[in-house]
């Protein structure tokens, strides 16, 4: 992805209208802002691909075509060789792909069948659907973004992968596989999350000289996390002692499972909680300290064993490991009425699906599988629509929501964060209990300072994330939950 990719997130409709405002209230006809689309097109495939040749240029029956005709016209003119493929009738379209249509058929070149464009080209262009996809791909259209994705040649997507949803980042079909996405205007929210990461390639994006102004009171879709550590994480003064840096309670591992509570206490202290407690059965609670002398443990056989740990507590964390058995579903009812910040994952999740609740200071994590759980719905439900998933629990249970997987959301009743750090080195047991700690000791210490319940989950989520970036610079496979502690100090430091 390119470093300098903007904060906003933007639905297709938003980006429609940002398009009109241009057209309509600044005067920037859309053939101008349709020739910069496939200028700008052209300058980022030959900056990506300097050697390239010959290019097969797909277009479609929409504008997202048409920057495809300008590309082949403006690539014609610079003396490359040219193939486009229609995936439509031409005579169908209309308005300023009509218009790029003509100004191609000019060049008096004939249009190419697919799988000669396809086999021949240094690079392939797909220029088949933007944000105007309504519905699944199928047909011919599906059978050619199939045979793009079989052949040899790269491929740039404009303004999105064919086949990938603007807003929810979820697959109508098939999508193209691209290896460079150069977005136009705004970047798509659905380019973030869920197949975006996976199938747009290296991410750009060009603002096509559109006005600042146009931006105005359009506020964006979601923001993506973006945190200045100094100003997250400000200096500690220098009389600074532990109890000014909150008390962390973990409520969790079952019989069985010491792993979780330990992943998640030992996350809260490294994220610099000043005291981490962990409530968990006492079959292993002696043993968790021998591994970690930092996390003080208690044994609990019974509710009332939580009071005095409940009185001395600033945050609870409650659900690694927890269990939906009798003890743990004895530990989550006391719960109901502590009154203070709380992160709830994992088996505190179940227990939630299962007597849903509301309240406006938790912050639930759940993974899609437990999102479909709190829902009542199916995990491709959710991953068909992420976004509308995360505001679905929030309308339903209050607080904030932290919808993890491929650009995690973190939705609260105000809006929208997306956190696009990670790797797929992430997908191993354990991870999920690291981020709760994480939270949970951000909580502890009211960072980021003076924000929100939203705006510590999002910071870290983003933590998280950036820890296991820096731990999978060794290899992302064989990453493992524990391995992201001792970056954590790194992160939250540098
Ligand atoms: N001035 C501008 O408007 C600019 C637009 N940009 C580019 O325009 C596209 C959006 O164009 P639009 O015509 O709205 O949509 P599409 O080109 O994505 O295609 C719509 C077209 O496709 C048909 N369709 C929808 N779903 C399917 C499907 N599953 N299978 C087949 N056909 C489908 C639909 O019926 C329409 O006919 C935007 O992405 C930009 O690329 C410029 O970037 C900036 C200027
Ligand atoms: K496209």
């Amino acid at each position: 992805m390119s470093a300098d990719l903007p904060e906003a997130l933007y639905t297709a409709a938003q980006v429609r209208e940002l398009d009109r405002r241009a057209i309509e209230d600044h005067g920037i006809p859309g053939y101008t802002l349709m020739c910069r689309a496939g200028a700008a097109a052209l300058d980022r495939l030959r900056r990506q691909w300097p050697g390239a040749r010959t290019l097969a240029v797909c277009c479609g029956p929409g504008n997202n075509g048409g920057d495809g005709y300008v590309l082949a016209r403006l690539a014609l003119e610079a003396g490359l060789s040219v193939r486009v493929v229609a995936a439509t009738d031409p005579a169908r379209l209309r308005g300023e792909a009509e218009r790029a249509w003509r100004d191609w058929q000019a060049c008096g070149q004939p249009l190419s069948a697919p799988d000669e464009a396809l086999a021949a080209a240094d690079v392939i262009v797909d220029g088949l659907l933007g944000t105007g996809l309504t519905r699944a791909v199928e047909g011919d259209m599906a059978r050619l973004i199939r045979s793009i994705n079989r052949a040899a040649g790269p491929i740039l997507a404009l303004d999105i992968p064919s086949g990938l949803n603007a807003d929810t980042g979820a697959v109508m079909g098939c999508v193209v596989e691209a290896d460079v996405t150069l977005s136009f205007i705004g970047l798509k929210l659905g380019l973030m999350t869920g197949a975006g990461p996976a199938c747009r390639g290296e991410l750009f994006m060009d603002g096509l000289g559109v006005p600042a102004p146009v931006f105005d009171d359009l506020p964006p879709a979601a923001r993506r996390v973006r945190p200045d550590l100094s100003r997250a994480f400000p200096p500690r003064s220098r009389d600074a002692h532990k109890g000014h840096f909150g008390h962390v309670l973990v409520i969790g591992g079952g019989q069985g499972m010491p792993g979780a509570v330990r992943l998640a206490g030992e996350a809260a202290a490294r994220v610099g909680a000043g005291l981490v407690t962990l409530a968990t059965h006492p079959d292993h609670a002696a043993l968790i300290p021998l591994a970690r002398p930092e996390l003080m443990c208690h044994g609990i056989q019974r509710p009332g064993d939580l009071e005095v740990l409940l009185a001395r507590a600033d945050v609870v964390a409650v659900g690694p490991g927890l269990g939906t058995g009798d003890w743990g579903r004895r530990l989550w009812a006391r719960l109901g009425d502590w009154d203070g910040p709380m992160v709830v994952d994992a088996d505190g999740l179940n227990l939630l699906a299962a007597a849903p609740r509301c309240r406006e200071d938790w912050i639930l994590t759940p993974h899609p599988g437990e999102a479909a759980r709190l829902l009542g719905c199916d995990t491709a439900t959710i991953q068909a629509d992420r976004p509308g998933a995360a505001a679905a629990i929030v309308r339903r249970h209050g607080g904030v929501c932290v919808l993890k997987g491929v650009g995690s959301l973190i939705r609260d009743a105000s809006g929208l964060h997306l956190c696009d750090t990670g790797n797929p080195g992430m997908a191993s047991g354990g991870m999920g209990d690291v981020l709760t700690g994480i939270i949970a000791g951000l909580l502890a210490q009211h960072l980021p300072a003076g924000g929100s319940l939203a705006e510590s989950a999002a910071l870290g989520c983003w933590v998280h994330g950036a820890a296991a970036d820096r731990a999978a610079r060794v290899g992302e496979r064989g990453l493992l939950a524990s391995d992201l502690l001792c970056h954590l100090r790194e992160v939250i430091n540098s």
